[in-house]
């Protein structure tokens, strides 16, 4: 390896690593890094900075100096515990991209100054169906990058933070063509739209999509759509966002969801539904656009009962289903697919000491489409 293959000369003296050293020894204390993230303290969701260890680094490992973490609608739902399942301290951040700084003396994939990218899940159990399938996000053991327990049983940290370890199963190169800010949001909002549409055969030219909520994800959505080659109708909660849809984002039709009279013109005119909204909402006024055999994907995290009339369902044949963002094989096409077409993110920069307003902005619907943090470009560790 003509790299500083790196921390292999650590991880000699490291005694937690089997087949090291002594187990008794206690050099792995002073090998154990110190970084500086943004954490949650409570469900008030309000971050402020955090000091901790960052769990000790194995042969697969690959140490990543943050440059760019996207504001996903999900950090907003951890970090004030939408969820009835957060835990304190929390560094949210789940859309990262960096810089490889050290790898682990079996990371075969990456070498130091790669650019790379981490996203929402950085273990599974690699044993189960999904695991062996390749879509491991689907894994009833996977390990979410924040908000979960790591095998050492040492809390996940997410990506508002300087330095991440991820094993080199959860990091994919970010290709030349896709700078490292534009391609943060790919690596959630990109991806769960690409995986549902790759999955369910919607990838065909001359369908006709819906995306519902044009926010992080549902901006992704139009610009996949339409590079996808589909007729894409966009159904927004106001009328604020029509020119930016239709004159930069590409999108054919602007439907105002409340707007009775223009939902029912376009009764039974879509394939499919990408349905990104956060929060409760009928379902019937979207579930009246699919054609025959049209399906509405729902994304977004609903802690709540939606309802509908299964005839709305029955008369028609239509589906509701779900998606989860994607696999670790889909997040490398989606992004090589992205380069291909020349798509990327429509952002937000702001740094570190901005979050929170970030945050409160985004809960307001307040942003064209994503916040990126710069993370590297933010004062952290001195
Ligand atoms: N299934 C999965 O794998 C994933 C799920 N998610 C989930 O998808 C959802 C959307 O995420 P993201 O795109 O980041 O969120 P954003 O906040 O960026 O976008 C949500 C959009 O929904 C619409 N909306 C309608 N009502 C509301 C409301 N009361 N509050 C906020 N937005 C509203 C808005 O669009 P408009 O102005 O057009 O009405 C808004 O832009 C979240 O629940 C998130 O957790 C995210 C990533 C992956
Ligand atoms: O943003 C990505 C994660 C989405 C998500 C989907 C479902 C769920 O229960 C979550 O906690 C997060
Ligand atoms: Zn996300
Ligand atoms: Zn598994």
């Amino acid at each position: 390896m003509s790299s500083k293959k790196f921390l292999s000369e650590v991880w000699l003296q490291d005694s937690s690593y089997p087949g090291r050293r002594s187990p008794n020894s206690m050099d792995h204390l002073s090998l154990e890094k110190t970084v500086t993230g943004y954490a949650a303290r409570d469900s008030s969701g309000f971050l402020s900075p955090f000091t901790y260890a960052l769990r000790q680094t194995r042969p697969e490992d690959v140490l990543i100096r943050v440059l760019y973490c996207g504001i996903c609608h999900t950090d907003i739902h951890q970090a004030k515990n939408h969820l009835g399942m957060s835990k304190y301290p929390m560094v949210p951040g789940h859309e990262v991209t960096g810089e490889v700084v050290e790898v682990g003396s079996d990371v075969t994939r990456f070498r130091i100054g790669d650019t790379v990218g981490a996203g929402v899940i950085i273990g599974c159990c690699r044993e189960c169906g999904p695991c062996k399938s390749n879509i491991e996000q689907y894994c009833n053991k996977r390990i979410w990058s924040y908000n979960d327990v790591y095998t050492d049983g040492r809390p996940t940290q997410g990506g508002f933070s300087s330095l991440m370890i991820v094993d080199q199963k959860f990091v994919v190169k970010i290709p030349t063509g896709l700078a490292a800010e534009q391609a943060a949001p790919l690596l959630c909002a990109g991806l769960t739209v690409y995986s549902p549409l790759k999955h369910f055969g919607l990838m065909k030219e001359g369908l006709r999509g819906g995306i519902v909520g044009l926010g992080g994800v549902g901006h992704m959505g139009v610009k996949m759509a339409k590079a996808m080659g589909h007729h894409v109708t966009v159904i927004s909660s106001s009328d604020k966002k029509r020119a930016e849809a239709i004159d930069h984002l590409g999108a054919d039709v602007y439907l105002v969801s409340s707007d009775e009279a223009s939902m029912s013109s376009a009764a039974e005119s879509l394939d499919y539904i990408i349905d990104t909204v956060p929060v409760f909402h009928p379902l019937e006024p979207y579930l009246q656009l699919l054609k025959v055999d049209g399906q509405i994907i729902m994304m977004g995290v609903i802690n709540q009962p939606l309802q509908f009339i299964t005839p709305m369902i029955m008369l028609g044949r239509k589906s509701i289903s779900g998606s989860f963002i994607g696999s670790m094989s889909e997040v490398e096409e989606m992004l090589e697919f992205c380069e291909k077409k020349g798509l990327s993110s429509t952002i937000e920069i702001v740094k570190l000491d901005q979050i929170n307003e970030a945050l409160q902005r985004l809960e307001r619907n307040d942003v064209r489409y994503r916040f990126v943090v710069d993370v590297a470009g933010s004062e952290l560790d001195a």
